[in-house]
């Protein structure tokens, strides 16, 4: 598809054990780290609701300024994003150049069995809220598969360096783009984290089910998740 600059492949990620063994241990271990993730999304979500507006305004910026380091970015031709909400970091200024430069920005929309499809919106279409307010577009003229998109703008409430993801526990991404965990990454398409570098935690637990980013943004830093590639 769209994407401008070739990537160079890697070596796909070990298979990570399942962490619900059958076993009382293994069961005992899934309870403690559901517990923690809990924790750890209600301390990020409340840190995330008490920034001021200029810090959020400043991150708009300075996460526009994080995502021209990308030329997929600048390039790639279906570009997905979030509405955002909760107090997740704006992607309206990153998003306002696309249009002129022939990219289509597309938002995600709830289906059936927690999978997501991505209708292509712009500014004045109609929106409705989802079952959790966020807003969708209202009379989406298509919708495409996950596998269809380019590029992926992937809200977080937490992230790590190496990839690994905290979101809201829907499971929705996770689910959306399990196909890529079988294929050889990075590849299209191009999953990229958005958040604060203050959701920013030293390691969070991988799950058998998450599929990793391949860069992260924020309003300090483009982050490569993949960093031996450029070795
Ligand atoms: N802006 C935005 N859009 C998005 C997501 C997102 O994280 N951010 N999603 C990412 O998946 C999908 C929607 N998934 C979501 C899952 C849970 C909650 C949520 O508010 N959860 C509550 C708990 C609600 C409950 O238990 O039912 C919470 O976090 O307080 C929101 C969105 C698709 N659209
Ligand atoms: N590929 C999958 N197949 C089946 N179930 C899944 C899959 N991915 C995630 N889940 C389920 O979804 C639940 C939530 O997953 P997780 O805590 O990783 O969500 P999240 O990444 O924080 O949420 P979101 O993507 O909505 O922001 C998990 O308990 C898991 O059971």
């Amino acid at each position: 598809m769209g994407s401008g600059i070739a990537v160079t492949p890697l070596i796909p990620r070990p298979v990570r054990p399942a962490t619900n063994g059958a076993n009382y241990d293994g069961v005992a271990r899934n309870v403690d780290a559901t517990a923690r993730r809990r924790e750890l999304r209600q301390r990020l979500a409340d840190q995330r609701r008490a920034l001021p507006p200029s810090a959020r305004i400043a991150a708009a910026q300075g996460l526009r300024r994080s995502l021209e380091q990308l030329p997929e970015y600048l390039t790639d031709t279906r570009v997905a994003g979030y509405w955002a909400s909760h107090g997740e970091l704006p992607l309206n200024l990153a998003i306002a150049p696309l249009a002129g430069r022939g990219q289509q920005f597309l938002l995600p929309v709830i289906g059936a069995g927690k999978h997501l499809r991505f209708a292509p919106w712009q500014a004045g279409d109609d929106v409705q809220p989802n079952r959790y307010g966020i807003p969708e577009p209202a009379a989406p003229t298509e919708l495409l598969e996950p596998f269809q998109l380019d590029l992926v703008f992937v809200p977080l409430l937490g992230f790590d360096r190496r990839g690994n993801r905290l979101g809201h526990g829907g499971g929705y991404y996770d689910r959306s783009f399990a196909f890529l965990n079988e294929q050889v990454r990075p590849t299209e398409p191009l999953l990229v984290g958005v958040g604060y570098a203050f959701q920013e935690l030293p390691q969070v637990e991988e799950e058998a089910w998450d599929v990793p980013l391949d860069f992260i943004a924020t309003e300090r830093e483009l982050i490569d998740c993949h960093p031996e590639a450029n070795a």
